[in-house]
């Protein structure tokens, strides 16, 4: 990929950090501080401090007022802080402006994250996403400060100083990488659509564990498939999908995805480039949402999940898959909270919910029959007769469904029981309308 437009940082650092919180409403909690925290140290700096700021007025050229300002620069200093992190937004001359002040290598949130995501990516397409992800976030900071750049010029004439022209070449050059970029994913998205139909030809289900970083979603995946991934308490281990055999009681062989986790305020180009990824568990038959609920914040991180999960709905026009809950590390809650939630599980009924510890195993059978059960909600057992001139729909039901019984009748028909999806199902009849179909059992 050549050379980076942004500088990697090169850790460790000892970081200095502040969240701003400007109304009562968004006064950070402790997760969220806790959450800074652990992306602060996700990419293996030392955290000096940390501690939310109340922003009572906004100075547009540097978000923060000159009290907070002149005390954060005496703390950064005092702790030989070499990078200050402002867990908020903030626009590239507020950036600027705030490292001339400090004296100081400045990150915000999107900055923090895409960090950690370039220290994580592995695979091939790991990476692309992440670098796509950065030169979008550059794009859109550039194209900031080069229209401020011309509204100031205005009607100077000739006066377009080496900046001006300097910035365009800059831009020029990032919409060059960002559309080689894109074409390389495309290549990446062709093969996966090419494996994910071969997946589906052979009818495997497919479910996807998703879920909030940190979760335990890889631990879980381990503990499913026997697999090795990567899972540590550290935001977003996961960056790359990785695919696993998944042996199911009754169903047999399946397979299991785990994901990239998602976060409270995931940048956009984050989602936007993560889209791939994120599509192949839009395309899994069932969705496993995995839950840490022994963290506080547990409620808001799954409200989050499914946001991020409607837009992504909305943005890819793909119906989101069946869901069901794995509700995670009930070995870390005390039994009569456990025993609350294990009552409350049983009553879930959009999104049925299994307890699981992921850690010591507890649950996995039960979780295991949800999953079976969540699928089966998912695909439809049916049977059909075929006479002998309906050979294309028997090669239709081959190649997309799953043939469990082919048998010959006396009178040169023969009885399949399918197992198809709901809208496989539709096509069938769609396609073939003559041939009658019915459920089995
Ligand atoms: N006590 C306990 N800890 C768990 C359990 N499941 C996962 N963990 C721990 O939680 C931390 C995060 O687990 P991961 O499996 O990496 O979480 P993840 O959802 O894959 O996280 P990302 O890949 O960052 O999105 C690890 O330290 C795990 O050991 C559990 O059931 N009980
Ligand atoms: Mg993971």
């Amino acid at each position: 990929m050549g050379d980076k437009l942004i500088d990697r940082l090169p850790a460790p650092e000892i970081a200095g950090a502040i969240i701003p919180w400007f109304t009562p409403a968004n006064r950070p909690s402790t997760d969220r501080i806790e959450e800074t925290a652990g992306l602060i140290q996700a990419l293996g700096c030392e955290l000096a401090f940390l501690r939310p700021e109340q922003v009572r007025q906004v100075n547009s050229a540097q978000l923060l007022s000159g009290g907070i300002l002149n005390r954060l620069a005496d703390d950064l200093e005092a702790s030989d802080c070499t990078l200050a992190v402002v867990d908020g937004a903030l626009t590239p001359v507020q950036q600027r402006n705030l490292e001339k002040k400090l004296g100081v290598k400045v990150i915000d949130r999107t900055g923090l994250i895409l960090e950690i995501f370039g220290l994580r990516a592995r695979t091939k397409e790991g990476r692309l996403q992440v670098e796509l992800a950065r030169l979008l976030y550059e794009r859109s900071r550039l194209v900031r400060t080069w229209t401020h750049l011309e509204r100031q010029r205005g009607g100077g004439g000739f006066l377009s100083g080496p900046g001006e022209s300097q910035l365009e070449a800059d831009r020029r050059m990032l919409d060059d990488k960002i559309v080689r970029l894109k074409s390389e994913l495309d290549d990446v998205r062709r093969t996966r659509a090419v494996q994910r139909a071969g997946r589906q030809r052979t009818g495997k289900p497919v479910v996807a564990l998703v879920g909030y970083t940190n979760a335990g979603k890889s631990t879980l995946f381990n503990r499913l498939t026997g697999a090795d991934v990567f899972a540590k308490d550290m935001p977003f281990a996961t960056l790359d999908p990785t695919i696993r055999r998944l042996d199911l009681p009754t169903l047999g062989e399946a397979a299991l995805i785990d994901t990239v986790g998602f976060i409270t305020d995931l940048p956009t180009h984050l989602i936007d480039s993560f889209q791939a990824t994120l599509e192949e568990a839009m395309q899994a038959d069932l969705l496993v949402h995995v839950r840490d609920r022994s963290s506080p914040a547990d409620q808001e991180q799954a409200e989050d999940v499914l946001r991020v999960l409607e837009r992504l709905e909305q943005e890819t026009g793909l119906p989101l898959p069946p869901m069901i809950e794995a509700w995670n590390k009930v070995d870390l809650l005390p039994p009569d909270r456990a025993d609350a939630l294990a009552m409350s599980a049983e009553v879930q009924e959009e999104h049925p919910a299994v307890l699981v510890s992921a850690v010591t195993g507890e649950g996995m059978d039960a979780l295991l029959a949800a999953i079976e059960r969540g699928l089966l909600r998912s695909a439809a057992k049916v049977r059909v007769i075929l006479r002998p001139e309906d050979g294309r729909a028997r090669a239709w039901l081959h190649r997309n469904g799953e043939v469990l019984t082919d048998e010959m009748q006396d009178n040169a028909t023969s009885m399949m029981t399918v197992r198809l999806k709901t809208d496989r199902l539709g096509q069938f009849q769609a396609e073939f309308p003559s041939i009658e179909i019915e459920p089995a059992d």
